[in-house]
């Protein structure tokens, strides 16, 4: 059995590169000066005894929106302290809340938290009316300066109830300040009129990291994550990395593909600390190239299993279908060659068969979530059009993905395609 107690000879701290806000936190985001700054100039009226102003912060996913918030936040805490300054910060996040009437649930128990310590429970049993008041007697408790931060808060949706009502609180020895987070740009313009002017006071945003971002954000990272690799002068950036259990093409190649994609820190750190495990898993003494590609293809592999893991049976039934006239290299194949075997699948499995033009929406579903490609072709003068189908994964793939999914346990149908690849 292996041993571990093995040494290894390129990670100092393996925790730094994850993306997982409660392992690591960065102590500063160089990248995020600009938009930072914005938001020191938002938060700054609480330095002369005023409020602090709304703020919408917005860019896509993986930006150090929620990081760069923390930061300064807590910056400005620390200021606090040292000058007696009565402030508070709660940090709501509103993931998983799909409504204002969750989110004000979340609300009472996160402002309780801070004033009693962790443990509280949900509010339950209550109108949404009496909720803001429950909010606002919390907010009167607490007292003084609070800034109330509303991370992912697109998840209510159009129901924004909430913001209307926090944008108008009023109490005698409370200045609120509201900062909402979100990475669905639409969220904005979908807003009430007052309630965007009022949330919208200061609006930041933060644009994709470029590659070159990305490469300093990872040389960073890898200076405090890995052995013998450091900076060369004082300047944190790639161009002055220097490292022993990299190779020079790690990092470019890791911020290039997270860049191409959609700049996302988060992605290309764990792309990293993926190079970095296959790496460890071989003994090898330096992550390199091969290592960063072979990360790209394992994300990839679990992306698509999860993918097809989250299709609903019926699109799942139609996957097999294609996947089956691939097996038997009958495909790209036509809806009218699919159904049929659709049909049959259905009668094997038992489950209820849908008709030819609900058949063909589910194949139009599977094309949307990339499981498939469809192309259109004539038939031949004056014959109209066809559509054919393919899959846009791998044959392998996509017979894994059904096996290894349990909601689609049915073993025979699966074992059936993988003798005619076999
Ligand atoms: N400039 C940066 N320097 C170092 N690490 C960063 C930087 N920007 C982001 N990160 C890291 O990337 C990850 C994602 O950051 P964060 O959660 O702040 O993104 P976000 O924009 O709030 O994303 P989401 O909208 O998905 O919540 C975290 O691990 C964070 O530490």
């Amino acid at each position: 059995m292996e041993s571990f107690e093995a040494p290894t000879t390129i990670v100092d701290d393996i925790d730094v590169l994850k993306p997982d806000p409660q392992t690591y936190r960065p102590t500063e985001l160089p990248e995020r000066e600009d938009e930072l700054s914005e938001l020191h100039m938002a938060l700054r009226p609480v330095t002369m005894g005023g409020t602090p102003h709304n703020c919408l912060i917005y860019g896509p996913t993986g930006q150090g929106k929620t990081v760069g918030v923390e930061l300064k936040t807590r910056q400005l805490e620390v200021w606090a302290t040292e000058n007696e300054v009565d402030l508070t910060t709660v940090h709501v996040r509103c993931k998983g809340c799909d409504s204002s009437y969750h989110v004000l649930r979340q609300l009472v128990k996160d402002i309780r938290e801070v004033r009693r310590g962790p443990g509280e429970d949900k509010p339950t049993g209550y109108q949404r009316k009496t909720l803001v008041e429950k909010v606002l007697e919390e907010l009167e408790k607490i007292g003084g300066t609070i800034i109330l931060v509303l991370d992912e808060i697109d998840a209510i949706g159009d129901d924004d109830y909430v913001l209307y009502e926090l944008s108008r609180v009023d109490i005698d020895n409370v200045r609120l300040g509201l900062v909402g987070i979100t990475n669905d740009l639409q969220f904005r313009s979908n807003l009430d009129a007052d309630v965007r002017s009022s949330l919208g006071q200061r609006e930041i945003h933060f644009s994709p990291y470029t590659a070159g971002d990305l490469k300093n954000i990872l040389a960073r990272r890898t200076v405090e994550a890995l052995h013998d690799t450091y900076f060369d002068g004082d300047k944190e950036l790639y161009r002055n990395l220097n490292s022993d259990v990299l190779t020079n093409d790690t990092i470019p190649l890791t911020a290039a593909l997270s860049a191409q994609d959609t700049g996302d820190a988060r992605q290309a750190i764990r792309l990293l600390r993926y190079a970095c495990d296959i790496a460890l898993e071989e003994d090898a003494e330096q992550i390199g190239e091969d290592h960063v590609r072979a990360a790209k293809s394992r994300i990839e592999t679990q992306a698509t299993k999860q993918g097809i893991l989250s299709e609903t049976v019926q699109r799942k039934a139609a996957l097999t279908a294609v996947t089956e006239a691939v097996a038997e290299e009958q495909a790209p194949a036509g809806t009218t060659d699919l159904y049929r075997r659709y049909c049959r699948i259905c009668e094997q499995i038992g489950l209820e068969k849908n008709s030819q033009n609900t058949f063909r929406e589910k194949l139009n579903d599977l094309t949307h979530s990339n499981l498939l490609v469809k192309n259109r072709h004539g038939r031949g003068r004056g014959k109209g059009m066809t559509n054919t189908y393919d899959l846009s994964i791998g044959l392998d793939l996509a017979v894994e993905g059904l096996e290894e999914d349990e909601t689609w346990s049915y073993d025979e149908i699966t074992e059936e395609i993988r003798e005619k690849i076999e």
